[in-house]
């Protein structure tokens, strides 16, 4: 059985009394709805310390949304896997659409920073989707499988165990324009052929592949009863409690 995941991404939103505050209150209603979806929540950087120690583990999971490339050094602002895993840490978006577009992230640069993340038991939650323009080209396909694999080969494959994968058409992220629940099925579907005929079928099968990109109370439903689709990466949706819950409990 593959895990359930509901991963609320916050971007660089919310002050630090509005992420205490959005995080307890998560915490209570997990304890309380006890929901069959593992629940993440990625706040920026400045709050994991004490989000760590705001929610229960038991309930909520915390995670970074990025982490570096490089072991440690001279790279001012990076935070290693190390320092995450020093804090208690386990888990970490890799490779955001957001991140590949405005930091230049490349393929060989995620693929080292899932490499840090491995290293130091973090789960990774590596994300992939194609450009509107891709998708009009119908390429989406190919795209979605050279970030996979530029990603994925270079890994240990006992390490591939951890890994969670978040498919997100970046044309849908934060644009109100959802997939389809069928459009979002045929690529998930694709995702764990790609899995299935290059790391084998236990990875396939094992692995979480959560859908992105404008997931909100409405449409959660339809997109989680697809047989692929393993839960969401939330963003715009998971600053907002009564929304984010009604997404976590759509995750059945
Ligand atoms: O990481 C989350 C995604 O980028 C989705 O964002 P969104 O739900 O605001 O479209």
């Amino acid at each position: 059985m593959r895990d359930r995941i509901v991963a609320g991404n916050w971007k660089m939103n919310l002050n630090y009394e509005e992420a205490i505050h959005l995080a307890t209150n998560l915490n209570a209603w997990v304890a309380d709805n006890q929901p069959i979806a593992q629940v993440i929540i990625a706040p920026p950087s400045i709050y994991l310390q004490t989000l760590l120690e705001a929610v229960d583990e038991q309930y909520i999971k915390v995670s970074s949304q990025d982490i570096s490339a490089h072991e440690k050094g001279a790279y001012t602002g990076d935070i290693s896997a190390e320092q995450l895993d020093s804090i208690g840490l386990d888990f970490a978006i890799i490779g955001h659409s957001e991140r590949r577009e405005y930091q230049g992230e490349t393929d060989i640069i995620i693929a080292e920073k899932l490499k840090q993340a491995f290293k130091y038991q973090i789960n990774p939650i590596l994300c992939v989707g194609e450009k509107l323009e891709e998708r009009e080209a119908e390429k989406h396909f190919d795209v979605v499988k050279t970030q996979l694999l530029d990603a994925l080969v270079a890994q240990k494959p006992e390490d591939l165990s951890r890994l969670i994968i978040a498919y997100e058409p970046v044309w849908a992220i934060g644009t109100g324009k959802t997939a389809t629940p069928e459009q979002a099925q045929e690529i998930h579907a694709f995702i764990r052929k790609v899995l299935n005929d290059e790391f084998g079928v236990e990875v396939a099968n094992d692995t979480s592949v959560l859908y992105g990109g404008s997931v909100n109370a409405q449409n959660a439903d339809e997109i989680f009863a697809q047989p692929d689709i393993d839960g969401g990466l939330v963003g715009g949706a998971s600053l907002k409690y009564d929304d984010f819950v009604q997404i976590i409990a759509a995750c059945k």
